[in-house]
């Protein structure tokens, strides 16, 4: 690409330079800079890129993409937002990438990632080759790789997809965070199915207010036009939870045709009759392409919407809804999601990654719905990010359980002690009976005091970090897995 078709698309732009300056790759990462890239200076919300352009020089760039003229002897491209800029000329580099895919996204508080498993797992039986971006890992063709984030940036969700194309693969379901669309991330990204799962407290540091939270999840569904082409398969989709109040907003803002899911409300693809055993959950579907039972291996209410989600998603891709529910029935369960450790105790360990009010309020209200003894909730909040959905967690967590370990999660660069104190507070108020929990710091020791304390027919819920395989302390990141520390706290009472 040439510095010119990089102004030509920033209609706006103002080019200093040499227009004819050849453009081999783009970065947004003055230390990952290559010969000939263009170096995107962001402004972040920690440093600003523009203060890292000297070192992108240094390290081979061609030209820079600037808010501001710098003084700096390189073509510049000035542009009004960096951020939109990289969108929009990533877009372009990889080749419009999302044009080719079936694009499938997923936005909400809780459930993306097990939505986008289930989605990925009926459309790869169908025998369409699909791909999946989110917070565990992307893969595709049976490779997988480990993500930093849920939804990456423009540059490189643009780089991913363009591999994706590259290697045959035909749809790809990804997640879609609130972040991402305030920041632009998925910007030019041209979905077919957008999702909306459900909205609950979260990222209040971030986005404020409840209201900008939900109008920073709108602007996916406001983005998805319909031309009302005759071709059906460019139609766009919104794919709605009838059972929450944001959607009929949703429905509001949108030009895409909606498809509603629900429980509780009427809805296009609608359960009924919901079973929930230990071992699982059954429930009656009725949909615009036909009517079935599934009994799905995942326990919880909350599943059944994680199902209908995806069951709409399929239906709009005509796969048969026989062939759906197969797929649902052998899904085993999504890695760090009400996950079962199994030790040989005689007592349920579960994992789960419920770090919202609302996700634990699930987890405990479904293990509520089949534990036989005492439920014992070990958990803790993220430091750097939502301060206010502690107390409530806190009080949720008792509310559910008969004995709380409040412990650290990932305290980040915050006092971990101070965090535990955060969430004590929300029990206080409550006058929750000191003797119904304690606070630990050290979330091994937490977890090895739970274990000690279960007996058997009780449940042992490990929450907040479900998939994760690692804590991070200030600066730190260290090995840390919910899963191997119960283990190991189990083999040691239970050599
Ligand atoms: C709040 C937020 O979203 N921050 C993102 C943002 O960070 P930032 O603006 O602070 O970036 P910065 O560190 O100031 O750097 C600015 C620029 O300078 C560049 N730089 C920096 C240092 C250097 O030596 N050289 C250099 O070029 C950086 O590459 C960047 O381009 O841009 C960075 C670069 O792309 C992201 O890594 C970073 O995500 C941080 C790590 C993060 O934790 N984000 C979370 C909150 C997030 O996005 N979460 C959602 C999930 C939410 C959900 O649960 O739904 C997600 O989608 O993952
Ligand atoms: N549909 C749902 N409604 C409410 N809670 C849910 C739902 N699905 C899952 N949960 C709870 O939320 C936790 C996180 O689920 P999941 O990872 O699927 O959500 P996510 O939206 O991808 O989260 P993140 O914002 O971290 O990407 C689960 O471990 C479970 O406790
Ligand atoms: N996607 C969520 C993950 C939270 C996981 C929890 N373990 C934490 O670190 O707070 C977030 O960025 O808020
Ligand atoms: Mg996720």
């Amino acid at each position: 690409m040439l510095l010119s078709e990089a102004a030509h698309l920033l209609i706006t732009s103002q080019v200093l330079g040499d227009v004819h300056t050849k453009i081999s790759g783009m970065e947004i990462d003055s230390r990952q800079v290559k010969s000939g890239d263009l170096f995107i200076c962001l402004p972040g919300f920690t440093v600003d890129g523009h203060d890292y352009a000297a070192q992108a020089i240094q390290k081979g760039a061609s030209a820079l993409v600037v808010e501001r003229q710098l003084e700096l002897d390189i073509p510049q491209l000035i542009v009004s937002s960096c951020r939109h800029a990289m969108a929009v000329l990533s877009d372009h580099f990889f080749e419009y990438p999302s044009r080719t895919l079936n694009m499938i996204g997923i936005t909400g508080t809780n459930g993306k990632t097990t939505t986008s498993y289930l989605i990925e797992r009926i459309m790869n039986d169908a025998h369409i080759n699909t791909g999946l971006i989110g917070t565990i890992e992307m893969r595709y063709n049976g490779t997988a790789t480990p993500m930093p984030r849920t939804t990456p940036e423009a540059l490189e969700l643009q780089r991913l997809l363009h591999e994706m194309v590259q290697s045959d693969v035909k749809s790809c379901v990804m997640e879609v965070s609130s972040h991402a669309l305030e920041q632009g991330r998925v910007k030019g990204t041209d979905y077919r199915t957008a999702i909306f799962t459900n909205i609950s407290q979260d990222h209040l540091d971030y986005h404020e207010t409840m209201e900008e939270y939900i109008a920073a999840k709108g602007l996916f569904f406001a983005r998805l036009g319909n031309r009302y082409e005759i071709d059906p398969t460019k139609r766009k989709y919104a794919v709605l939870n009838n059972d929450d109040p944001a959607a009929e907003y949703f429905r509001k803002i949108t030009a895409a045709d909606v498809i509603t899911y629900g429980v509780d409300h009427p809805a296009d693809v609608h359960a009924s009759q919901i079973r929930i055993t230990s071992q699982g959950t059954t429930f009656q579907v009725d949909t615009f392409k036909g009517n079935t039972e599934i009994t799905l291996k995942m326990v919880g209410k909350f599943n059944v919407y994680n199902a209908l989600a995806a069951i709409t998603a399929a239906l709009i891709e005509n796969i048969p809804l026989e062939h759906i529910k197969s797929s649902l029935e052998q899904i085993a369960g999504v890695d760090g999601r009400v996950e079962s450790v199994d030790g040989g105790q005689p007592f349920a360990v579960i994992v789960d990654y419920a770090h919202t009010p609302d996700g634990l309020e699930n987890v405990l209200r479904t293990i509520n719905e089949f534990a036989e003894g005492n439920i014992i909730t070990v958990f803790g909040c993220g430091g750097d990010r939502d301060r206010t959905k502690r107390p409530l967690m806190g009080q949720i967590a008792a509310k559910y359980s008969d004995y709380v370990f409040i412990t650290s999660d990932n305290p980040r660069t915050e006092d971990p002690a101070a965090i535990l104190t955060d969430i004590q507070k929300g029990l206080e108020e409550q006058q929750v009976a000191t003797d119904k929990y304690e606070c630990i710091v050290d979330r091994r020791q937490a977890i090895e005091k739970a274990v000690e304390m279960a007996k058997p027919g009780d449940v042992v819920l490990i929450a907040g970090k479900g998939h994760e395989t690692y804590q991070i302390i200030g600066q730190q990141t260290l090995d840390f897995d919910d899963r191997l520390v119960a283990k190991e706290a189990i083999r040691g009472l239970y050599k």
